[in-house]
């Protein structure tokens, strides 16, 4: 493909409003085309990839702001699998109702398709299920939104069976919207130029079911909540059962790729998939580890969050979600070598609201010191005090993030001294798992301890006081 693979930036009449000098600086962004390494790589990816040209609409913020937030489309189309041929950017002060961008742009985009060969167009946001028919209708393409595309990269990484039911539920829902109009489309049916057929929207409960009526969407959608309900009901079992042990629970969240997986195996040897890839991780993994002094406590890998997160996933995740709502403490990971660290941390943020865990303590860690600059993490924790300076691949930090953590964990509260006869070794052994114990002493009787405890296993230890 021999199309500059740069960015247009361009207005409408109607924008005249606009600032003259925004309005004529045109940006070129280099390196917005994927890269084939080699020959067979080719072949492959012609089997598979769609053929994508990449459209936003740029309504506030800074030439930067909009760079970055084209660039991470493009990260997500490729983690997709897709190939970017081309990216157009368009300022407006707001999307045009009826066909996101300005109608006069649409055969700007039209051209860029074909003289491309694109076959697929992907905007930027979640578009009404009107603008992406009247898109279709002009381009003749595939037009698929941010939404559809994000949807598309969880149902490819889901792994567990609860990972991909809450996917499906996600797509249903998201369908049963957009279910006028679609089935009937020629150029959806075509599906991009993937051998298999399905491409970004088409994978997972793709064609045959968009063509299915609403009641059948509807009923396979209470199945997968039935289903998920039953899922959930072994998690809340195993997080009770935690609870009752009085283990405390540390969840890491943070945008995605920012290094949450690499440090739930730093901190504690867990062999869990790390990827430079958006999403890699979609099912929680929890690990029991330890701190310095032997107080046993739960660490989970959790969902990454990205801007705009579709509702639909939310919602279909909210009981992995929910994981961190439940936690004792939420250590927030931050890629600091990221353009934009305070952008990821508000948009993080704004999750866990909607999930309901932002009442959690949360501890700030600022990861891939090694990769980040030195100004970038002064101004940082200029911004956010307290937080952590750590490197999961280098190490650099991470005695400090355990310290800290063991610092914020709840501790245990009640000072007593207890003889336990010797058939009551498993409050022994909760004492040593949970409790820190001052001093320990095997006597005729039984067990002499002196230690502070939780207040419930102060309640349990009640008979056996010699205080
Ligand atoms: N240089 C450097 N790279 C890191 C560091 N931490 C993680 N990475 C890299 O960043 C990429 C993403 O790491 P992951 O641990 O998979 O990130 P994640 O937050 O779990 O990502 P998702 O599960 O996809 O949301 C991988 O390529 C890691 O090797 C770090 O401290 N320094
Ligand atoms: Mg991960």
């Amino acid at each position: 493909m021999t199309h500059d693979p740069d960015v247009h930036v361009d207005t409408d009449v109607e924008e005249e409003q606009l600032d003259l000098e925004a309005r004529h600086s045109l940006k070129r962004v280099d390196g917005l085309r994927t890269e084939l390494e080699d020959v067979t790589e080719v072949e492959y990816r012609q089997l598979r990839l769609e053929r994508v040209v990449l459209v936003s609409v740029w309504t506030s913020g800074t030439q930067e702001d909009a760079d970055n937030a084209m660039a991470e489309l493009k990260l997500l189309a490729e983690t997709a699998g897709s190939e970017v041929l081309d990216a157009l950017v368009q300022r407006r002060s707001h999307p045009d109702p009826a066909t996101y961008v300005g109608r006069g742009k649409v055969e700007e985009v039209a051209e860029v398709v074909h003289a491309t060969g694109a076959d697929t167009v992907i905007c930027d946001g979640e578009l009404e299920p009107a603008q992406l028919r009247n898109l279709e209708d002009r381009i003749k393409v595939k037009v698929v939104d941010r939404t559809a595309l994000i949807l598309d990269i969880f149902a490819q990484h889901a792994k567990s069976a609860e990972g991909k039911a809450q996917v499906e539920l996600a797509q249903l829902q998201y369908l049963k919207q957009r279910l006028r109009g679609w089935g009937g489309n020629l150029s959806r049916q075509a599906g991009g130029r993937a051998a298999g057929g399905a491409g970004i929207g088409g994978r997972g409960p793709g064609e045959t079911k968009i063509e299915t009526d609403r009641r059948r969407i509807g009923s396979r959608i209470a199945i997968l909540r039935r289903r998920l309900r039953a899922m959930d009901a072994t998690r809340e079992g195993k997080r009770a059962e935690r609870h009752r042990n009085q283990v405390p629970s540390v969840a890491i969240v943070g945008y995605t790729n920012a290094g949450k997986s690499s440090l739930l195996n730093r901190l504690t040897g867990a062999g869990v998939l790390v990827e430079n890839a958006l999403f890699a991780t979609l099912d929680p993994t929890t690990r029991r580890t330890e701190t310095a002094d032997g107080r046993i406590y739960t660490l989970t890998d959790t969902v990454g969050f990205v801007r705009h997160l579709p509702h639909d996933l939310v919602e279909a995740f909210r009981s992995t979600l929910e994981e961190s709502a439940m936690a004792d403490l939420l250590v927030h990971v931050v890629d600091a070598s990221d353009p934009d660290p305070a952008g990821q941390i508000a948009a993080v943020r704004t999750v866990l609201t909607e999930i309901g865990a932002s009442s959690v303590p949360e501890l700030l860690v600022l990861n891939k010191a090694d990769l980040a600059d030195e100004g970038t993490l002064l101004a940082l924790r200029g911004a956010f005090p307290g937080a952590l300076i750590v490197s999961a691949q280098t190490g650099e930090g991470i005695d400090a993030l355990s310290a800290e953590i063991d610092e914020r964990l709840p501790r245990p509260e009640v000072e007593l001294r207890v003889l336990l006869p010797y058939d009551r070794g498993d409050l022994v052994d909760r004492i040593h798992r949970t409790a820190r114990i001052i001093s320990l002493e095997h006597t005729g009787e039984g067990t002499e301890i002196h230690a502070r405890v939780r207040p419930d296993l102060a309640d349990e230890l009640a008979p056996y006081r010699r205080d």
